[in-house]
């Protein structure tokens, strides 16, 4: 049989997740604190082998669930920003420095992201990198793409995507 691939797309009820963040858009200009119930969307691609699959989609299914709920109920703050600068205080809450503002965060509030900014761009790709790994798992389960889609609300997402180097 003619190689044939295929592509399993996984958009679950449960892919979703509900955080606080503020868009950076300059050294001196930002949104104010505000949040989203976020929803995510991941598609694979890969070649269907002789016993008509892909690869059993259920793995990956529980780690975009498990993904979604360390980011649920949580305020993200962005460690790479050139514009923000975050500090620890003497107690380990977050301290985060912008424009002369200092915006004061407890520990057990944020998630911390190594992103320039706390955007739909950033978190797709946050997340997908997370899924990919290594690769091994993509190669073990002959997939050789991989998107990841982060939405902040109905139709509004941003994409992130993994190829397999050929
Ligand atoms: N390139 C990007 N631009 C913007 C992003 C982003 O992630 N990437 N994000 C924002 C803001 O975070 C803003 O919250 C986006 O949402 P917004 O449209 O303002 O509000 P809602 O999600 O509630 O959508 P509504 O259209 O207002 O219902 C801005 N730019």
């Amino acid at each position: 049989m003619a190689p044939r691939t295929t592509t399993l797309e996984l958009h679950k009820e449960e892919m979703k997740f509900s955080a606080g963040h503020f868009t950076i858009f300059s050294a001196t200009h930002r949104e104010n604190l505000h949040g989203h119930n976020f929803s995510v969307y991941v598609a694979l691609t890969g070649e269907v082998s002789d016993d008509g699959l892909l690869s059993d989609y259920g793995p990956l299914k529980q780690a975009i669930i498990a993904r979604c709920k360390a980011w649920n109920e949580t305020f993200f703050l962005p460690s790479r920003s050139k514009h923000l600068r975050l500090e620890r205080d003497a107690q380990g809450n977050h301290v985060a420095h912008f424009n002369g503002e200092e915006l004061r965060f407890l520990a057990r509030d944020v998630t911390v992201l190594p992103v320039a900014n706390v955007s739909l761009e950033e978190l797709a790709r946050v997340f997908g990198e997370e899924l990919v790994g290594d690769g091994s798992g993509m190669a073990r389960d002959h997939v050789t793409q991989l998107v990841v889609k982060c939405a902040s609300g109905p139709g509004q997402w941003a994409s992130w995507e993994w190829k397999r180097d050929a």
